[in-house]
């Protein structure tokens, strides 16, 4: 269901199978892949709780209140944060192999 109705968690699973195909065509060692799957991890399951704190969110109120939107953003902020690092990871894992 989450992956029907959320356009972001697409975004972060095809970016997470796109990363795993550059690491098998890399050749990626067992821990570079052990980091991978463990950042593509931490993205899609951050993308997930997001999810489920902006359905209990719209459920708690439909109305403006500004605790609604501080867990909102947040939560969006916790899924920002762990793709950028993500990027990072991505870029020393596979500096070595491109060079
Ligand atoms: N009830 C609310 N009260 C105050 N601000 C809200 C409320 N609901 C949403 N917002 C603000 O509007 C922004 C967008 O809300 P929305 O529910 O569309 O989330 P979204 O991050 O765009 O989710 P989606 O992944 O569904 O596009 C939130 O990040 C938040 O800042």
């Amino acid at each position: 269901m989450a992956v029907k109705e959320e356009a972001h968690l697409r975004f972060h699973l095809a970016a997470a199978v796109a990363a795993c195909i550059a690491g098998w065509a890399v050749g990626l060692s067992r821990w570079e892949w052990v980091v991978l799957v463990l950042a593509a991890g931490a993205v899609i399951t951050l993308e997930l709780v997001n999810t489920a704190i902006e359905r209990v969110v719209d459920l708690a109120t439909d109305k403006f209140h500004p605790l609604a939107k501080a867990a909102k953003d947040i939560a969006a902020a916790a899924v920002l944060v762990a793709s950028g690092f993500a990027v990072v990871i991505a870029v020393l894992l596979f500096w070595p192999h491109l060079r």
